[in-house]
């Protein structure tokens, strides 16, 4: 059974339809990568999930229960995590002290005095950061890290609350690429090992092609295609819209190249 069901979601703004009645599903243990061109509807789509933004039609039921409606907070509490674009650490604390404050927000303590609660949470924080190869630089200020440490980072602190869906808006933005696939493949090991739902979005095709279990496609607001690497790289449609330039993904994968 599906852990997440989006059935009929629309998102006007004024008169342009963001998002265009998509419907799909995502199981526990999956790798769900959603792609699309620029403007195609998928930060929208995330933020309706994530409950950052109201939907204008449609439904979101994660576990059988209705996100639409439910305050972003809540919904995080429900076993719903969130990463965003640009690593979201405190530069000032160290690798340890940013997970650990990630477990204080988890459990509901209050922030302005976790430095005196700073032993709390340090074993299952320590535990968090081995998850994400990250445990050599526990005492190190997040401030001192390469960009794609900050993001295993961020990625252990997302883990603080246990989420059974992980939502990750473009994790891999400003890595290099051989960063960006060290990232996802732990991410993917992360999937399996946890049995957890991943929804990422994500740029690099390449990234894409490798390690997502299943790809759905948007374009201009309108699911276009879902399906397997294999199916949506032999797609018309995507092929279409994703390279109405007459590229072919090949092409586009051997150039790096963003859509
Ligand atoms: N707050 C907003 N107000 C008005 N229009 C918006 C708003 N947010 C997004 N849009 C529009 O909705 C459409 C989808 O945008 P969205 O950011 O979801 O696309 P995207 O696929 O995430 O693009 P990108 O890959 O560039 O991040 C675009 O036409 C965008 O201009």
């Amino acid at each position: 059974m599906s852990l997440l069901n989006v059935r009929n979601l629309s998102k006007r703004f004024g008169g342009n339809a963001a998002v265009d009645d998509i419907s799909f599903d995502l199981k526990a243990g999956e790798l769900l990568a959603l792609i699309g061109p620029n403007g195609a509807g998928k930060s929208t789509t995330f933020n309706m999930v994530g409950g950052q933004l109201p939907a204008s039609a449609g439904s979101i039921l994660f576990d059988g229960r209705e996100l639409l409606g439910v305050p972003s907070h809540r919904i995080a509490h429900m076993g719903v995590g969130r990463t965003f674009q640009i690593a979201a650490t405190f530069a000032s604390l160290t690798v340890l002290e940013n997970v650990q404050m990630a477990l204080l927000s988890h459990h509901r303590k209050i922030f302005s005095f976790w430095r005196a609660a700073a032993h709390r949470f340090r074993d299952e924080a320590l535990d968090l950061l081995r998850q994400v190869n990250m445990q050599d630089q526990a005492s190190r200020p997040c401030s001192e890290l390469a960009y794609g440490d900050v993001k295993r980072v961020e990625l252990a602190m997302s883990l603080a609350g246990r989420p059974r869906l992980l939502l990750m808006d473009e994790p891999t933005a400003g890595m290099a690429p051989a960063e960006r696939n060290g990232l996802v493949a732990l991410v993917k090991d992360l999937v399996i090992q946890k049995n957890m739902a991943v929804l990422f979005t994500e740029h690099s095709m390449d990234v894409v092609f490798a390690y997502a279990d299943r790809i759905i496609v948007l374009a201009r607001g309108r699911l276009i295609a879902q399906g397997s690497a294999e199916e949506v790289r032999a797609h018309p449609q995507v092929q279409a819209v994703y390279f109405g330039t007459g590229k072919t993904f090949e092409a586009a994968i051997s150039e790096g190249s963003r859509p």
